[in-house]
């Protein structure tokens, strides 16, 4: 198994035995959601507030405040190793995997903070999915792939249907439909990616955080994957890290620029940050002067 694929098991294994009382003070995040009420497009579904995060003592991330909106696709850019990837495995506690790793500051899902004590890790990110940089399909069927998180979940509900309605939404099932019991490995790299994709959307998670889904393929199967995370936005908050400007600049409404040492830089509308940013750090970043 792949790091990744390990990652990804790691990920949705429950820490809780939902048969002791403990779950009963346990909070999924979606129970804080239906409290919060319904929110409108355009509002923030993810509100960070004055992050930090530390590996032992190097900081890699400073102060870091932003609000992203639901209903589009909000892109992290910035060198390599400023922090867009830390910043995203913040959002559903990824980072909690990683021991080096300490968090601190406020980061809301719909009003929640995801680190207060009473949040359980795991039904957090049955909430916001995740997309690796490599496609990372398990060595099971492309229909176990998808079905994977309902049934570690004990989901009810028509899998055959979850999982066909999946596959559709992730722009995969006219290349599958007769071949679902068939492994997932078999599948070329942008049909894997696919069906991650199909994956992480099953369990209809709120968000979808996105690490390079696109930098392992070649340019057909990224454009498919660009189209496909417009599309998903309609549905779903979609965060994306990328190292291609030109595809934030394609895909996505907001951007956040982070440079170098873990400060975010500037937030805005995509078209804003790459026709008129207020910072010449952010100006030179994206013309290419550094980076
Ligand atoms: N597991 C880890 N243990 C220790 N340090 C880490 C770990 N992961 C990341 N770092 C450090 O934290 C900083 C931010 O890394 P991160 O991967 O978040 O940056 P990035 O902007 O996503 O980089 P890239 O674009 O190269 O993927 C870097 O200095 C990196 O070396």
């Amino acid at each position: 198994m792949t790091d990744n694929q390990k990652q990804e098991y790691a990920a949705d294994e429950s820490t809780d035995d939902p048969t002791t009382d403990d779950m009963a003070i346990r909070t999924d995040v979606s129970e804080s959601v239906s409290a919060s009420g319904p929110t409108t497009s355009g509002a923030p579904v993810v509100r960070a507030e004055n992050v930090d995060v530390w590996y032992n003592d190097d900081q890699a991330l400073q102060d870091i405040s932003l609000e992203i909106p639901e209903n589009q696709v909000t892109a992290m850019i910035g060198p390599s190793g400023c922090g867009k990837s830390t910043f995203l495995r913040c959002i559903n506690r990824m980072n909690d995997m990683i021991d080096a790793a300490r968090v601190e500051g406020d980061l809301h899902l719909r009003g929640k903070n995801v680190y207060d004590d009473d949040v359980d890790p795991v039904a957090l990110r049955r909430r916001v999915g995740m997309v690796f940089q490599s496609p990372n399909p398990f060595p099971k069927s492309i229909y176990d792939n998808v079905a994977y998180g309902l049934k570690i979940q004990n989901k009810d509900g028509d899998y055959d249907e979850i999982v066909e309605n999946s596959l559709k939404r992730a722009a995969l099932w006219d290349e599958v439909k007769d071949q679902l019991d068939t492994s997932g490995l078999d599948l070329s790299g942008g049909q894997q990616q696919r069906l991650c994709i199909a994956r992480a959307i099953a369990p209809d998670p709120e968000v979808i955080l996105m690490d390079e889904p696109a930098s392992a393929l070649d340019p057909v199967a990224t454009s498919k994957i660009e189209d496909l995370i417009s599309e998903l936005a309609e549905e779903y908050t979609v965060v994306i890290v990328t190292h291609n400007m030109q595809q934030a600049a394609r895909i996505s409404n907001k951007t956040a620029v982070f440079l170098t040492g873990g400060e975010l830089v500037e937030f805005d509308d995509t078209e804003k940050i790459f026709e008129n940013p207020d910072s010449q750090r952010v100006e030179d970043y994206i013309t290419g002067k550094f980076g």
